[in-house]
């Protein structure tokens, strides 16, 4: 069995409904990209996620949709005296923002444990982490992580490190670009989006993004680009890049980048191209934007995108 693990925050989820509800869910970044890449991995992959939830009932309801959802559960840690935190996507014209109830979440102490890190991380084919996974955790937290995932890189793991910038969740800029540095550090692929390293790093184009995190020791760096072109530049395959399908309309992009992140890695996991890993994370990215909410189980009712 080949395994495939994220790291990070799940939270209940508040998405806008028709007349003025909501409906509740349980999404978090680096969680979507679990719950697309269950539906991309053949059988013999499993896809767990990592993260620490209470010991509550919505603790509880919450591992029970993981479960539910095809994701091994191995990996999560229960905190007695936490919870799970809540985020609530608000909508303007298909472009979201959220506001977020994670202060205190579980999730928190993700990095308290590097032999429980060790434990969950030893036997992974790859792991995938996020930006925002380093900036709800305390910095020794992060320091932590980051080694685990180091150790966990020697021993063969392939370490995958979406950018997923979130200014709101850092002490400052600077601590967030060094936060992200520290990140990418630790990775072989990095998928960053083009607007927010121009927000940290002042980037004039996607290819100073490329030489960034190539100089950091990343072997593959795919950079989204909303409707723009993706540059990706591999160790193995050199430069590519990919012009998105037209959406005709974006109607929530909530987790664009997550599923991007699915489709890539999911297929460079199998052994695919750059120009098929690319083109399946377009091609899903572009369906889920169409569609409210995070996760969207509709658009794999008619087989795989
Ligand atoms: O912003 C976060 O921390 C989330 O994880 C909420 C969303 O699901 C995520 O941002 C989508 O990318």
């Amino acid at each position: 069995m080949n395994r495939f693990l994220c790291l990070g925050e799940i939270m209940v989820e508040m998405a806008p409904a028709e007349g003025g509800l909501f409906h509740m869910g349980y999404a978090g970044d680096t969680f979507n990209t679990a719950w697309y890449a269950r539906r991309l991995l053949p059988d013999d992959w499993s896809v767990g996620y990592g993260t620490a939830v209470g010991t509550d009932q919505v603790s509880d309801d919450m591992l029970g949709f993981i479960a539910a959802q095809g994701i091994d559960t191995q990996a999560i840690r229960r905190d007695p005296a936490r919870t799970v935190g809540l985020y609530m996507i608000s909508l303007a014209n298909g472009e979201r923002s959220f506001s977020y109830w994670r202060g205190q979440s579980a999730a928190r102490t993700l990095g308290d444990d590097p032999a429980w890190l060790d434990a969950i991380l030893t036997g992974q084919d790859v792991v995938q982490f996020s930006g925002i996974t380093l900036a709800i955790l305390p910095p020794a937290g992060r320091t932590a992580l980051c080694a685990a995932l180091m150790r966990a890189r020697a021993r063969g793991t392939h370490v995958a490190f979406d950018t997923n910038l979130r200014p709101r969740l850092w002490e400052d800029a600077k601590t967030m670009a060094q936060g992200l540095l520290m990140g990418a550090g630790v990775a072989d692929t990095v998928m960053p989006s083009f607007d927010e390293e121009q927000m940290a790093f002042g980037d004039i184009t996607p290819d100073d993004t490329i030489a960034r995190y190539r100089g950091l020791g990343a072997t593959c760096v795919a950079v989204k680009n909303g409707a723009e072109i993706c540059h990706v530049w591999s160790k193995d395959e050199g430069d590519y890049r990919y012009d998105p399908p037209m959406v005709p309309k974006v109607v929530d992009s909530t987790a664009a980048g997550d599923s991007f992140g699915a489709g890539f890695l999911a297929a460079r996991a199998q052994g695919k191209s750059v120009a098929e890993a690319t083109g399946q994370a377009a091609d899903l990215a572009a369906k889920v934007i169409q569609q409210r909410g995070a996760l969207a189980p509709q658009i794999f009712q008619k087989g795989t995108p």
